[in-house]
């Protein structure tokens, strides 16, 4: 079975109206099944710096240790529902056993290869898939042991030049066209990894599919193209977990026109 984890938080995100991530969060968890889901009691407060270049980090700290928390008792595996993209880093840090074996799919609009130095905003989102790979320079690093040569990118296409930077040459591995549902599956192959974390932001999806995100980003991908994209992964290889992040609806009603395509790309890691 899959235990549903479900973290309103919203103290890692850029946007204006962060906090309609806790609305998104909120209305997953309406659709989710009672017994197999656990909402988190999250700390509602922006918290501080702690004197580094990171927005609210202090909450960001107690949130953490309340996903590993979670994560770590689940005794199967998760699927953790953001929230921002924050909450991928500790979900895969408290993914049982030693991480050298899994491929990180890290499907957004953003790469979230931001180190506290080069981020336009602090947004601890930003930073989330560098924090995983275990940043030295982050004051909140994902656990050691995931390595960018089993990291794939999926949909990214709006980054900085500082992420561009660090992309060219780090071993990470672009996915842009999902059109044929092999290339996923493929590329998870070419990895050597024996289970997959999969790190979804809503925002990966075209607009004209998806609304309720905080800075739509033309030219996504379709919410069918990357279901099937998953279903020839998991053919391969086991899901050890995965993360739906990012869902920003403006308002109740909102929520609704996007709720058949988050319950299918849950159902597509769960
Ligand atoms: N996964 C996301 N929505 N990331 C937003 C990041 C936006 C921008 N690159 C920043 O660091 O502020």
């Amino acid at each position: 079975m899959t235990r549903f984890v479900v973290v309103p938080q919203w103290q890692g995100s850029p946007a204006a109206r962060a906090m309609l991530l806790t609305d998104g969060a909120s209305a997953i968890a309406g659709d989710l099944p009672r017994a197999h889901t656990t909402v988190l009691d999250i700390p509602l407060e922006a918290g501080d710096t702690e004197g580094t270049a990171v927005q609210r980090l202090s909450s960001l700290r107690r949130i953490r240790a309340l996903v590993e928390d979670a994560v770590r008792t689940a005794n199967e595996p998760v699927v953790a529902i953001g929230g921002d993209c924050g909450v991928s880093v500790g979900a895969i840090g408290a993914l049982p056993g030693a991480l050298d074996d899994v491929a990180l799919i890290w499907c957004d609009a953003h790469p979230d290869l931001h180190t506290p130095a080069t981020s336009p905003s602090g947004a601890y989102s930003g930073m989330a898939l560098r924090a995983a790979l275990g940043d030295p320079d982050s004051p909140l690093p994902g656990r050691a042991g995931l390595s960018p040569d089993r990291v794939i990118l999926v949909g990214a296409r709006v980054a900085e030049d500082a992420e561009e930077d660090h992309l060219t040459g780090s071993g990470i591995t672009r996915v842009d066209d999902l059109t044929s549902p092999d290339v996923l599956a493929h590329a998870v192959a070419a990895t050597g990894a024996a289970r997959v974390y999969v790190h979804i932001d809503v925002d990966v999806i075209d607009p004209a599919e998806f609304a309720g995100v905080s800075a739509p980003a033309p030219f996504g991908i379709a919410v069918a193209d990357l279901v099937a994209a998953l279903r020839a992964v998991r053919a391969r290889a086991p899901i050890a977990g995965a993360t739906i992040a990012g869902f920003a609806p403006r308002s109740p009603v909102a929520a609704v026109d996007d709720l058949g395509a988050v319950l299918r790309l849950i159902g597509a890691v769960a």
